[in-house]
């Protein structure tokens, strides 16, 4: 494939476009921590398209004509940068796209998503959650994809974490495991890596994982002032 093939695909003056959006998601996640050398990344569903930045960039600096697209009924990518390979995270985005329905989906290697991976007590091949209630900013979080409205402030939030392995892809299976013994869950920490946060659309998902950023700093914060993340103090918490 050339290298102009379907360039089409990718450029475009309207800034709602997914190649130029994703794009300036990006510069805004590296303001936050979000997906600084080179980690973490965006994806999103338009249609029957799957827009995917390459690996091993600096996502921050990405150009839409730096962009992967996905044909998403046939997995057959109908466009592909030269010399560039696509996002190692593509099949965990993808689970989030055929097992969630979402339109986007953010992976980021947020600190605050790190350090509360690494106060949750380890429960292996549980995806013991990450635990709390009575924050305001729960509200953010929806129900569930088959359930109407978000979560109130007197609900429990969980969000499941799944053990890192060496290579970002091998994270798919245990993804895709959590995300069945949670069905309601938007996203999944992964324990000293960071959180895939997914939503039907580019909006949700990027509210979704701002308010997740938010709790979990607000956690972290909260176990240094050895405050309990629950009413009933049962939140996964490690003694030390
Ligand atoms: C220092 S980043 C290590 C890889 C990673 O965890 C990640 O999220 C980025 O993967 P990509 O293939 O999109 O560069
Ligand atoms: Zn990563």
């Amino acid at each position: 494939m050339a290298s102009t093939d379907n360039e089409h695909l990718v450029r475009s003056d309207d800034s709602q476009h997914p190649a130029n959006v994703i794009c300036e998601l990006c510069r805004k996640f590296y303001t936050l921590g979000w997906v600084t050398g080179t980690g973490g990344g965006t994806s999103i569903r338009h249609e029957n398209h799957i827009f995917i930045a390459p690996s091993g960039v600096q996502k921050e600096l990405m150009k839409p004509t730096d962009m992967f697209v996905l044909d998403f009924s046939t997995r057959e990518y109908i466009r592909k940068p030269p010399t560039l390979k696509p996002s190692a995270c593509m099949p965990l985005f993808l689970a989030a796209f055929t097992r969630r329905g979402a339109g986007c989906c953010i992976h980021t290697h947020s600190q605050w998503a790190v350090l509360v991976t690494l106060l949750v007590e380890r429960d292996i091949g549980q995806a013991a959650p990450f635990e709390i209630e009575l924050l305001e900013q729960i509200k953010g979080i929806p129900k569930g994809p088959k359930r109407q409205g978000n979560l109130g402030y007197f609900d429990r939030l969980q969000i499941p974490i799944i053990e890192n392995v060496a290579h970002e892809e091998d994270l798919t299976e245990s993804l895709e495991e959590a995300m069945e013994i949670y069905p309601d869950t938007y996203a999944v920490l992964v324990r000293r890596h960071g959180i895939y946060v997914w939503g039907d659309n580019v909006h949700k998902a990027k509210t979704q994982c701002e308010s997740l950023d938010y709790i979990f700093q607000l956690a972290v914060e909260m176990k240094k002032l050895n405050l309990p993340w629950t009413s009933d103090g049962k939140s996964g918490l490690t003694d030390g």
